[in-house]
């Protein structure tokens, strides 16, 4: 434990939701851990300031998370982000609120299972040595947005290691017979959506090359499995200021 034995104050927001609800399980079961505010929509943000929380769990929606975390690093309080929906563009606007807040540490990461954070990591180093490559992405049909932020990143991890190989467009003869045929268009990475229940997360990653193609593919089974990862976060979040983005950082 840090600070003389003393457990690290967690503040949950989002925390009746299905990620929320099984941070506040896994929170309550840490023993250096203590849940102290519980947050969701409707209630105040305050009551996490006011339980003194020294950390921060978002697992809301896109179109909340940004208030969120301008507030928590405004009140000095470490986050831990696991929501989706973050553009270059709103990396760079965290990163301008932290310049100003020294001591503050943030950590977003797209997925917190630390088999998704090896499938990505093995999709990179493969993107060099294929022609092709395209991500199917599939999820419970109550997921609020398309690609999956784990896809997204994904295409982008991909696209920046075909770039630095010299690689060009991949080989796609296809026009579309109906719009979004072939997935969206991710840095130049096709990213099919698929959406249906019983399902809970789950990525393939194709590649594809002269006479050989390769799948990766991981699937949570259970929203148990992003646990480890983001306790992990909460306990390095406050020795580690600025923004980390990923686990990575935090598995080396
Ligand atoms: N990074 C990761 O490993 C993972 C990320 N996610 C992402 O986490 C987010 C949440 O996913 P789920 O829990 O499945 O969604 P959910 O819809 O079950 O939960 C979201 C919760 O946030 C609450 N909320 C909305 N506005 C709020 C506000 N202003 N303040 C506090 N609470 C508010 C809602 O009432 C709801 O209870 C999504 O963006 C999802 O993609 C989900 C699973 C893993
Ligand atoms: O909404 C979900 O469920 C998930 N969201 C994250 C994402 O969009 O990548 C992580 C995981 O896929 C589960």
């Amino acid at each position: 434990m840090t600070d003389a034995q003393q457990p690290i104050r967690v503040g949950v927001l989002g925390a009746r939701g299905r990620m929320g609800l099984e941070v506040c399980k896994a929170v309550d079961a840490a023993a250096d851990l203590e849940l102290v505010a519980m947050v969701d929509q409707g209630d105040r943000l305050f009551n996490a300031s006011e339980a003194s929380a020294q950390v921060l769990v978002d697992f809301t929606t896109p179109d909340v998370v940004m208030d969120n975390l301008r507030w928590a690093v405004d009140q000095g309080i470490h986050t831990v982000v696991g929501t989706t929906g973050f553009t270059e563009q709103r990396l760079e606007q965290v990163r301008g609120w932290l310049a100003d807040k020294p001591g503050v540490g943030v950590l977003i990461a797209p997925n917190f299972g630390l088999g998704a954070v090896l499938m990505m990591q093995f999709a990179a180093r493969a993107a060099r040595y294929f022609e092709s490559a395209e991500i199917i992405e599939q999820h419970h049909p109550r997921k609020l947005d398309a690609p999956s932020g784990t896809a997204t990143h994904t295409a982008k991890l991909i696209a920046a290691a075909r770039a630095e190989a010299g690689l060009g467009a991949m080989p796609d003869a296809t026009k579309e017979e109906a719009p979004g045929a072939r997935g969206a268009d991710i840095d130049g990475v096709r990213v099919h959506a698929v959406r249906a229940a019983g399902l809970v997360a789950h990525q393939e990653v194709l590649f594809g090359t002269t006479g050989e193609t390769l799948t990766i593919r991981h699937d949570s089974l259970d929203r148990a499995s992003f646990m480890p990862g983001v306790l992990l976060g909460i306990r390095s979040i406050v020795s580690r200021p600025g923004l980390t983005i990923g686990l990575d950082p935090l598995l080396d």
